[in-house]
């Protein structure tokens, strides 16, 4: 038949874990199964595609790191480009699940499906979650509805928008929403249904570009709380960030000791995102100082996704301004 050509590129996690009993759902081994025994394990998935499997890597996606990301990244654009790949899943850790769905949904270079899947419970336990959570990534990835719309994540019959989606839970396997903002639809009664789309720019309308990208700036988070003080950021400096994301109370909020550490690092040309630890809404400018230190605004994004934006930007400038511009419009 006819069926769309949907990749699924491995990488690990839960998704492909292992433990000693069926009832273990904590402290098993995650990345161990191979992308061949996953598919295998869902035959289910050739009603609606031609699928076919590769391993990227076999990781707990916490040990991600910038190298595995841009191969990631630079492996997803060389199968979209290609006229008989239709749509592209990928398997992963849900540790840093919402950071590689942003990243791709900046640099992947195409309107196809590019949905990102994994699991809470490993593949060993009963009432798994990753079997069912693969079959609804790969029928997203494989639908004409889901083009164009950004990468997703798909979990547990929900279909939420890489840039607004995050992980809410440490085990549930109602882990990923998209508290405020909402999920683009679900996958409920046999059938895919997408309510609404992010007004962001993402993916062929982004202007970012990993294709000549070997490493990315050094950007560091720092999070505040109670007693905080400037050692945080003099590390980072020290370390060579050229960019940091500061994790505020509140809307943004820093704490004075802490502020006047970051003001003098943008004053020197680092460039300093104003997040918050507070997981809705978007920082403002509270107080007009910051502004006039040159701090920027993250708007809605987490920390790790403010981190993400704020590399690739490096990447294109150091201007805070160019660099404000972006924050308002990825
Ligand atoms: N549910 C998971 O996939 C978490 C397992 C592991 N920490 C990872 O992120 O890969």
């Amino acid at each position: 038949a006819d069926l769309p050509a949907v990749k699924i590129l491995a990488t690990g996690g839960t998704i492909a874990g292992t433990a000693a009993s069926n009832t273990q759902t904590t402290g098993y081994k995650a990345g161990d199964l191979g992308i061949q025994t996953l598919i295998e394990a869902v035959p289910a998935m050739k009603d609606y595609a031609d699928v076919s499997g590769e391993q990227i890597v076999k990781i707990s996606s916490n040990n991600m790191d910038t190298k595995t990301l841009l191969k990631l990244a630079k492996r997803v654009n060389e199968l979209l480009a290609d006229p008989k790949t239709d749509g592209i899943v990928i398997t992963h850790g849900t540790d840093t699940l919402e950071e590689t769905a942003y990243f791709l949904n900046l640099v992947a270079k195409s309107d196809k499906p590019v949905i990102l899947v994994g699991a809470m419970r490993p593949a060993t336990a009963i009432s798994a979650d990753g079997p069912m959570n693969l079959l609804e990534a790969v029928r997203v990835a494989a639908s004409k509805e889901a083009k164009g719309k950004g990468v997703m994540i798909v979990m547990n019959d929900e279909i939420n928008g890489a840039r607004d989606v995050t992980e809410t839970n440490t085990t549930n396997v109602s882990t990923f929403k998209s508290p405020e903002l909402g999920a683009l639809g679900y996958i409920s009664g046999g059938k895919i249904r997408f309510y609404k789309e992010s007004t962001k720019r993402h993916t062929v309308n982004s202007e970012f570009d990993v294709s000549k990208l070997d490493t990315l700036p050094r950007v560091d988070i720092i999070y505040s709380h109670i007693d905080d003080d400037p050692v945080m950021a003099e590390a980072a400096l020290k370390a060579g960030a050229k960019g940091i994301v500061h994790a505020g109370t509140g809307n943004g909020s820093i704490a004075d000791p802490t502020f006047e550490a970051l003001k003098k690092a943008a004053a020197n040309g680092t460039v300093v995102v104003r997040s918050a630890r507070v997981p809705n809404g978007a920082t403002t400018v509270s107080v007009p100082k910051y502004t006039e230190a040159g701090l920027l605004e993250s708007d809605t994004l987490n920390p790790q996704k403010a981190r993400l934006l704020l590399q690739l930007a490096l990447t294109k400038t150091s201007d805070p301004k160019e660099i404000q511009r972006m924050f308002e419009e990825y």
